[in-house]
């Protein structure tokens, strides 16, 4: 069982609050998203769990213990832009960590422990669906699947805590929505802690086991950056028992010309010209004889 306690936590950068007060306990097997404002610190937040940073004051403790000073194979992360090596194919790519960790100097295995490491490196780009992308290289990928490639190299590292900074941010409705069904069977097969921030709230809150809001709740108007933000929102949700959540239950079975019919039909008086309405335009305008 893994479990994060995070104590009285303050940031300061320069002597100006970011974090302060921060209390957290993550059990085994919880998908927590970080939601929150626009530089309230969630990026942050997640650098200290890292170890990237280091607290100004509090602690954070992994299993009863303080956590690395420096970042540490327990604890995995994937950035909203991609993280991977444009110069190794997919498949090196997943397997250079765990030739870093093993061969510091080499950087490279040899013999049966690198048949092993190939081995695994290939199962899991077939957990995240990129089994037939293994010899190419990350230019050659859309965004959705190099995101794919940041995941499995993440998790081929086996974290306790997997660390998702914004990971589907940059890309597309469909991709998001086929990323979120893969995290979710990784997160259930791996069964390792996921805390994750975003800015999109229908995400959170199809995702998370826990749902928080990071904000500031003290201001002085004369001094704005004298408060630092703290959890000011805390929910926790059973996976079994939520609710279908209205546009987003509806939209995974309609086809993304319907999505985009209904976003029209909200714009309402917005809608400046709608070539739909328009009388359909002769065909042989549209394609030449013999097209
Ligand atoms: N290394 C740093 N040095 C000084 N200030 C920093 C540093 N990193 C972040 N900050 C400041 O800390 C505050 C919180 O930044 P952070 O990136 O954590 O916010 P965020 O909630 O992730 O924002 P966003 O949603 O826009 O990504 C900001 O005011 C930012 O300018």
């Amino acid at each position: 069982m893994t479990e994060i306690v995070v104590k009285d936590l303050f940031k300061d950068y320069d002597r100006v609050p970011v974090l302060e007060r921060v209390n957290l306990t993550l059990t085994d097997h919880e998908f927590c998203v970080v939601l929150g404002p626009s530089g309230a610190g969630k990026t942050t937040f997640l650098r200290l769990l890292l170890s990237q940073e280091t607290p100004t004051r509090g602690s954070i403790e992994i299993d009863g213990r303080p956590i690395a000073p420096e970042p540490e194979a327990d604890r995995g992360v994937v950035f909203q832009r991609y993280s991977v090596f444009p110069h190794k194919t997919v498949l090196h790519n997943v397997m250079i960590g765990p030739e870093l960790t093993r061969s510091r100097f080499l950087g490279r295995l040899f013999g049966k422990a690198r048949r092993e490491l190939e081995e695994k490196a290939r199962g899991l780009l077939g957990q995240v669906g990129l089994a037939d992308a293994v010899d190419k290289y990350p230019v050659q990928l859309s965004g959705g699947m190099q995101q794919r490639l940041a995941i499995a190299q993440a998790l081929i590292m086996e974290p306790k805590v997997l660390l998702l900074d914004e990971p589907f941010g940059a890309l597309d409705q469909s991709t998001k929505k086929s990323m979120h069904g893969l995290i979710l069977d990784l997160w259930r097969a791996n069964r390792m802690i996921i805390i994750m921030v975003t800015h999109d709230i229908q995400e959170a809150f199809t995702l998370g086991t826990r749902v928080l809001m990071i904000d500031k709740v003290r201001h002085d108007p004369q001094a704005p950056e004298a408060y630092g933000s703290t959890i000011t929102q805390h929910l926790r949700l059973d996976p079994q028992r939520k609710p279908s959540l209205g546009l987003a239950g509806a939209e995974e079975s309609r086809t993304m010309q319907d999505i985009f019919r209904s976003w029209a039909d909200r714009m309402g008086p917005a809608v400046v010209a709608d070539p739909a309405d328009e009388p359909p335009r002769q065909p042989e305008l549209l394609c030449h004889a013999g097209e």
